[in-house]
């Protein structure tokens, strides 16, 4: 496959893509066909297999394999199983000295063998996860000009403008089905990253699979760099990016039109493209702007409303309360608490209320305090105004709280503890179960950590929050805080969009995969105080909420895969990625044809 050089694209990097274009050029014919047998016509071979990430098995070719491919020698003799090499990779990845070296490693291997990543992720996601995603991706991100190595998607800056379908084109894989996009401007609570921002589609994406068995050649991670704010980027000398103050306005808008049109030209119309930490002020915007024009969501705004309410769901099973019946203070008024406020009301339009009662239960505190409807400050967004409140202003959260007196305290600000002994003693005194969310990423920018909220209120709260903590013993009993993070939901629903081409993603089906989410945790997991499934059980999971959806999407006309599988569960799950490797066999001696026959 021949790859059109780009200017200012060094040939190292054109080297990389030729050779990966042939990679992937394999990988298509793999994937067209019904076989689980790989053949040697279909793989590189010689020391070339150990380079393709797709085919390598490692130690665990087989003698026949390695003299078949001519590696044989390449490799010391024992053959290991894949159960072998798992443990062989945590024996190693365990004696490491930190999280980061962990997630450089966890890296390398993605990149020399795929197969035996995503076993290690899935076999042990509950210790890889903090890894490859929140909170060690944060710090990666931190540090991507130091550890940047390999190119897993593509970057895609300002100075392409008029270009970006030829970009597009160098990435050799032509059926992408998804694209995690960011443009680097709010990663995580720990803001402007620029171009470093690429950890948070790559990670993003490795969940696909990971979580829901979304097939990795299907997706794509993109970072569109149009600079940065960020002055200790711009006076570094390992950054990558471009070293200038962000574009904005009508040249930044224009731009990312532009990646959404040239996305549908280079993969289709129904390749989901979905938002990923943009800044406050563009992310509502664009969704407004493409979610009716194009297969789009913003995961901060709508992945993350559908895992609080699922949490908020399971939370009333241990509470007893409707929700009809509780308030809910959200610290910080962003992305994330207005996502969730709006899906909040669709929950309580289901108990009964109209959108408008429902609002009323619903309090946003922002950086200058309640929103409220005679703010001296002004300037309330639309976003803001729907929740703006006939009351007299109150900048102090503990004095929000003591008059309000809510059920639910949800924190995503990004500002680091805010929950302190006072809020969390405070809310244990107005409620026999406080349902406490501490949803802001990483761990650093967490409101406060789950020990603080069990012990704080003596083991009554309910308690999840964004990136993990461990469990938490308290007077003789083990809490196992949830992990209340989008993780749980985007997956499912990226797979259900890349099996049955779904062309378009309502509201409803977040307030669906929150139910669906919510259905499954039992009764055994409120016993230890989770709200959501343990991370174990994700695949399915994730499989549950992807077939829920997909049942919509046939009923409602959204979903372009025809015919309607008749089983949609079989049939997702017989599209879910398997991590078992492919036996190498000869190519088999077509009679007919006299000639080696390619399956
Ligand atoms: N667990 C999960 O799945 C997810 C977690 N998050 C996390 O949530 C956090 C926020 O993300 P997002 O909503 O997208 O960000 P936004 O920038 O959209 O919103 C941040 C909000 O916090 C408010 N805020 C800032 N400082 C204070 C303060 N001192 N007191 C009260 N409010 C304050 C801001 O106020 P103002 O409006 O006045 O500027 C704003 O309303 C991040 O840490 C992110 O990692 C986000 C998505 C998913
Ligand atoms: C989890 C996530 O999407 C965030 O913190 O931005
Ligand atoms: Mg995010």
């Amino acid at each position: 496959m021949f790859i059109k050089p780009q200017s200012g694209i060094n040939r190292c990097y054109q080297y990389f893509l030729s050779r990966r274009s042939i990679t992937m050029a394999h990988e298509k014919i793999k994937t067209t066909t019904t076989s689980d047998k790989m053949t040697t016509s279909r793989y590189p071979t010689g020391y070339d297999l150990l380079l393709d990430p797709r085919a390598n098995k490692g130690t665990a070719f087989s003698i026949d394999e390695r003299q078949l491919c001519r590696i044989h020698g390449l490799l010391p003799p024992t053959v290991s199983t894949p159960r072998l090499q798992v443990e062989r990779f945590m024996e190693n990845l365990r004696n490491m000295p930190d999280d980061l070296s962990r997630y450089i490693s966890l890296n390398a291997l993605q990149d020399l063998n795929e197969k035996l990543f995503y076993r290690v992720a899935m076999e042990h996601t509950q210790e890889v996860m903090p890894l490859v995603y929140t909170p060690t991706v944060g710090l990666a991100c931190q540090k991507y000009g130091l550890i940047f190595s390999k190119p897993k998607g593509l970057f895609i800056s300002i100075l392409d403008k008029g270009h970006v379908y030829d970009v597009l084109r160098n990435w050799p894989i032509d059926d992408v089905r998804a694209v995690v996009v960011t443009d680097g401007e709010r990663i995580l609570g720990l803001g402007d990253l620029g171009c470093n921002g690429m950890g948070i589609p790559v990670g993003k994406l490795s969940l696909y699979t990971a979580l829901a068995g979304v097939r990795p050649q299907y997706c794509l991670p993109i970072t569109l760099d149009v600079g940065t704010n960020n002055e200790h980027f711009l006076n570094d000398k390992y950054y990558l990016g471009l070293r200038n103050k962000r574009v904005t306005g009508k040249e930044y808008d224009d731009f990312v039109d532009e990646f959404m049109q040239a996305i549908v030209k280079r993969f289709g119309q129904q390749c989901l493209i979905q938002f990923e930490d943009f800044a406050n002020h563009n992310a509502f915007r664009f969704l407004k702007k493409y979610r009716d024009l194009y297969c789009t969501f913003n995961d901060d705004i709508q992945g993350t409303a559908s895992v609080a309410v699922a949490g908020i769901l399971s939370s009333t099973r241990i509470t007893g309360a409707k929700l009809a019946d509780s308030r809910f203070v959200f610290y910080g008024a962003g992305e994330a608490s207005i996502g969730i406020s709006d899906l909040l009301v669709v929950a309580m339009e289901r108990e009964g209320l109209s959108a408008e009662q429902a609002r009323k239960n619903i309090f946003l505190v922002d950086s200058k305090g309640l929103i409220v409807k005679n703010r001296p400050a002004g300037g309330l967004s639309e976003e803001k105004l729907r929740y703006a409140h006939e009351h007299e202003p109150i900048t102090n959260l503990i004095d929000i709280i003591r008059t309000i007196k809510p059920a639910y305290l949800i924190g995503a600000a990004g500002q680091g503890p805010a929950f302190t002994r006072e809020i969390l003693e405070l809310m244990a005194s107005i409620n026999k179960h406080p349902v406490i969310f501490a949803l802001s990423n990483p761990t650093s920018k967490a409101e406060c950590t789950a020990r603080e909220a069990y012990e704080t209120t003596k083991g009554q709260c309910v308690f999840a929050s964004g990136s993990p903590f461990p469990n938490v013993e308290y007077n003789g009993k083990t809490y196992v805080p949830g992990q209340g993070n989008n993780s749980y939901i985007f997956p499912g629903i990226g797979l259900a969009i890349v099996t049955c081409n779904i062309r378009h993603i309502p509201d409803e089906l977040f307030y669906l995969a929150a139910k669906t989410l919510s259905e499954q945790v039992g009764d055994e997991d409120l016993k230890v105080g989770l709200v959501y499934p343990p991370l174990e059980k994700i695949r399915d999971v994730s499989r549950k909420i992807a077939v829920s959806l997909a049942e919509y999407a046939y009923e409602k006309n959204l979903a372009a895969l025809y015919p309607r599988p008749n089983n949609l569960e079989e049939f997702i799950q017989s599209q879910q990625y398997a991590v078992e490797y492919e036996d190498i066999v000869p190519p088999r001696w077509d009679w007919s044809n006299k000639t080696l026959a390619k399956l």
